[in-house]
C-alpha cells in the first residue's frame, strides 16, 4: 500500500535526525515503494520518508489538528475483520463451544446457553497493539507516526470464542492445509484445530496433503482427521499433512474448495501462504461462497509484521544455539580456532540475532539489516585478527541473507518465487582462510551450517503453548464468521488481524532496536564499515 504524506521543509529536517541515511532503508522492513524522498541538506542524499509501522489509506497532513482522529479512523477501518456477513445476511446461533462443569458440549439448537459463563470474548473487545509512549523519534526503537512521536492508540480485535456462531457444526466440513517450508509446531496447530473443531461438534475434518498443491494435484487425496488420528502427532516434527512451495493457482484452489464443499479452511504458513490465503478469501467472496479462510502464521524466520513472534521461531533459536555452542567448543579447543555458523532467515536476521544473544558465545553477529564489509581497516577480517590476538579464538554467527551485496546472485527463484540466496557462509569461510593464509597467521576455521536441523524438529514448550492458543483461536474465528484473517499474538495478547495487514512486506530487525543493541553489547563487536 502506498503511503502519501504532505511534507514541509521542517518535517524533512526532523526526518534527517530521525532516519539514518544508510541503515534506514531496513527500518521496519518497509520497501522503497512505500517511501517518498526529500533531499538531505547535509548529505545531499535522498532520505526515505515514510509513515512507520503503518500505511494509511488516506493522505495524512500533520498540520491538521484532527490528523490523529483521521489516523485512528483509518486504522479502525483497516483492522476491521472481514466477516461472512459482509456478503450475506445470516442470523447467528448460540455457540456449541462451552467448557461447562460436566465438560459435555451440547450440539443441539435447543440447548440453553450458559449466559452467566464469562468465558466468551465480546466482538467489541480490543487489545492495544503498542504500549510504549516514545517521547521522541530519537528514542531507541521508536516507532512514530508523526514527527513529534505523538501517542496514538492502535487497537486490534481480541481473539477467542464468541457466544454467537455462524455455522451449524454438524453440517461443517473443515479443511487444514500447511504450506511453505517446515516449521516446528505445525503438528501442534493441526492437532489443536482438530480438537477444537470437535469440541464445537464438527464431524467432517480433513487435511489437504502437501500444501496448496493438494487442492489440484491429481493423485493427492484429502486425509480424514479426528482426535484419535492427530492425538500424538505433536510428538514429532514436520507436518503430518506434508508441505510444498509453489503451484498456487487461486481459481483452481477455489474450484476445488467448492467441489469438496469445504466451509472452513485453516491455512498454516508464512507470508507467501498468507498472500495465497487472502487470494482464496477474495475469490470465495467474489463467488459468494460461505467459506471462512483463517490463517495461522508459521515461520522460523519470524518475519511476519505486526506480531510479537510466529510459532516455530523459539524452537529454531534453541536448535540454532546448539550449533553455536558446537562452533564455540570447536573454536575454543583449537589453536587460533574460528567457529563460523550460518543460520537460516530468508530476509531477516532474527534467528541469528537471538541465537547469538541466547548463547552468549558469539563474538561477531552479522545480519542482513546491518551492512558490513569483510575487507579493510574496519572490516570483519581485521576484527577476527584482533580477536585471535587478544583472546585466541572467536565465534562468528552469520544470517543466510546477510552480506548478499558482497556476492554474485543468479537471480534464480524457488517454486514460490522466493529469491534463492547466494551462500554467504561458504564465502566467508573461504575469505577467512585466505585472509589468514595471506598474512601468515595460523587460523583453524570450523564451519557449521545446520540448515534444516533448526526447523525439522518438534516444538519446544513455549512454541507448543503458542501453537495451542493460536490453533484454538483460529477455530473460534471461523465459527464467529470471520474470514481473510490470521490468528496471532500482539503485545502479549492473542488477537485476530486482517491478512491484508500482515503481507505488506517482511518484518526485519530494526537496527535501532534495543534488542540489536543488546546483541552488540553482548558480542562486543564494532561497526564493520
Ligand atoms: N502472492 C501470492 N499469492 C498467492 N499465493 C502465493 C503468493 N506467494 C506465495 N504463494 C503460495 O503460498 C505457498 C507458500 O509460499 P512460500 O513458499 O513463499 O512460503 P511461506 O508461506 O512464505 O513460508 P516460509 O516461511 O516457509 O517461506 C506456495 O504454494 C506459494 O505458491
Ligand atoms: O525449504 P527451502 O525451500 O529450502 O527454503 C529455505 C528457507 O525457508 C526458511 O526455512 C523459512 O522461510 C528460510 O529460513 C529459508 O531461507
Ligand atoms: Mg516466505
Amino acid at each position: 500500500m502506498a503511503v502519501a504524506l504532505k511534507t514541509s521543509g521542517t518535517f524533512c529536517n526532523t526526518l534527517q535526525q530521525w532516519l539514518h541515511p544508510t541503515r534506514d532503508p531496513f527500518l521496519y522492513g518497509y520497501s522503497h515503494s512505500n517511501t517518498k524522498e526529500c533531499k538531505s541538506k547535509n548529505t545531499k542524499r535522498p532520505v526515505p520518508l515514510r509513515v512507520k509501522a503503518t500505511s494509511m489509506k488516506a493522505e495524512l497532513d500533520f498540520s491538521d489538528p484532527s490528523w490523529k482522529q483521521k489516523f485512528q479512523k483509518d486504522w479502525d477501518e483497516r483492522f476491521n475483520l472481514p466477516h461472512i456477513n459482509d456478503i450475506y445476511d445470516l442470523k447467528p446461533r448460540t455457540t456449541t463451544f462451552s467448557l461447562n462443569k460436566k465438560r459435555t458440549p451440547t450440539h443441539d439448537e435447543s440447548s440453553t446457553p450458559m449466559d452467566m459463563w464469562n468465558g466468551y470474548v465480546n466482538n467489541d473487545d480490543r487489545a492495544l497493539m503498542k504500549v510504549i509512549n516514545y517521547s521522541s523519534p530519537t528514542s531507541a526503537g521508536a516507532e512514530c507516526i508523526d514527527p513529534d512521536c505523538s501517542w496514538v492508540e492502535q487497537w486490534v480485535h481480541r481473539a477467542g470464542p464468541r457466544k454467537d456462531i455462524y455455522y451449524e457444526p454438524v453440517e461443517v466440513k473443515a479443511a487444514i492445509v500447511t504450506c511453505g517450508g517446515l516449521c516446528p509446531g505445525l503438528n501442534d496447530v493441526i492437532r489443536q484445530v482438530v480438537f477444537t473443531l470437535e469440541t464445537y461438534g464438527v464431524k467432517n475434518i480433513v487435511g489437504i496433503p502437501f500444501g496448496y498443491r493438494g487442492f489440484f494435484e491429481k493423485g493427492l487425496k484429502e486425509m480424514p482427521l479426528s482426535r484419535r488420528i492427530v492425538e500424538n502427532i505433536n510428538l514429532a516434527g514436520g507436518s503430518f499433512l506434508g508441505v510444498s512451495r509453489g503451484g498456487a493457482k487461486t481459481s483452481e484452489i477455489v474450484d476445488s474448495i467448492q467441489a469438496r464443499r469445504i466451509d472452513m479452511l485453516f491455512v498454516l504458513g508464512g507470508n507467501g501462504t498468507h498472500a495465497g490465503a487472502n487470494a482464496i478469501h477474495d475469490e470465495c467472496r467474489k463467488r459468494k461462497l460461505k467459506v471462512s479462510v483463517v490463517a495461522v502464521p508459521k515461520t522460523i524466520d519470524n518475519d511476519i509484521p505486526l506480531m510479537d513472534k510466529t510459532f516455530g521461531f523459539d524452537t529454531a533459536v534453541e536448535e540454532a544455539q546448539r550449533a553455536v555452542n558446537s562452533a564455540y567448543i570447536e573454536a575454543r579447543s583449537a589453536y587460533h580456532g574460528i567457529g563460523l555458523v550460518k543460520l537460516m532467515g530468508r530476509s531477516s536476521g532474527f534467528i541469528a540475532m537471538h541465537a547469538s544473544l541466547s548463547s552468549g558465545q558469539v563474538d561477531v553477529c552479522l545480519i542482513p539489516e546491518v551492512p558490513f564489509t569483510l575487507d579493510g581497516e574496519y572490516g570483519v577480517l581485521q576484527h577476527l585478527e584482533h580477536l585471535l590476538k587478544t583472546k585466541g579464538f572467536c565465534v562468528v554467527c552469520v544470517a543466510e541473507a546477510a552480506g548478499q551485496e558482497l556476492l554474485q546472485n543468479s537471480g534464480a527463484t524457488d517454486a514460490s518465487g522466493n529469491l534463492i540466496l547466494s551462500d554467504i557462509g561458504v564465502h566467508m569461510q573461504q575469505k577467512i582462510k585466505m585472509h589468514f593464509k595471506g598474512i601468515g597467521v595460523h587460523a583453524d576455521v570450523k564451519y557449521i551450517d545446520p540448515t534444516y536441523m533448526v526447523r525439522a524438529c518438534r516444538a519446544n514448550a513455549s512454541d507448543a503453548i503458542l501453537c495451542t492458543v493460536l490453533g484454538q483461536n483460529a477455530v473460534h474465528a471461523a465459527f464467529a464468521g470471520f474470514s481473510g484473517i490470521t490468528s496471532c499474538i500482539c503485545n502479549n495478547h492473542y488477537v485476530y488481524l486482517p491478512i491484508t495487514e500482515v503481507i505488506t512486506a517482511p518484518k526485519r530487525v530494526n537496527p535501532n532496536s534495543r534488542m540489536l543493541h543488546r546483541c552488540l553489547t553482548s558480542t562486543g563487536q564494532p561497526d564493520f564499515h
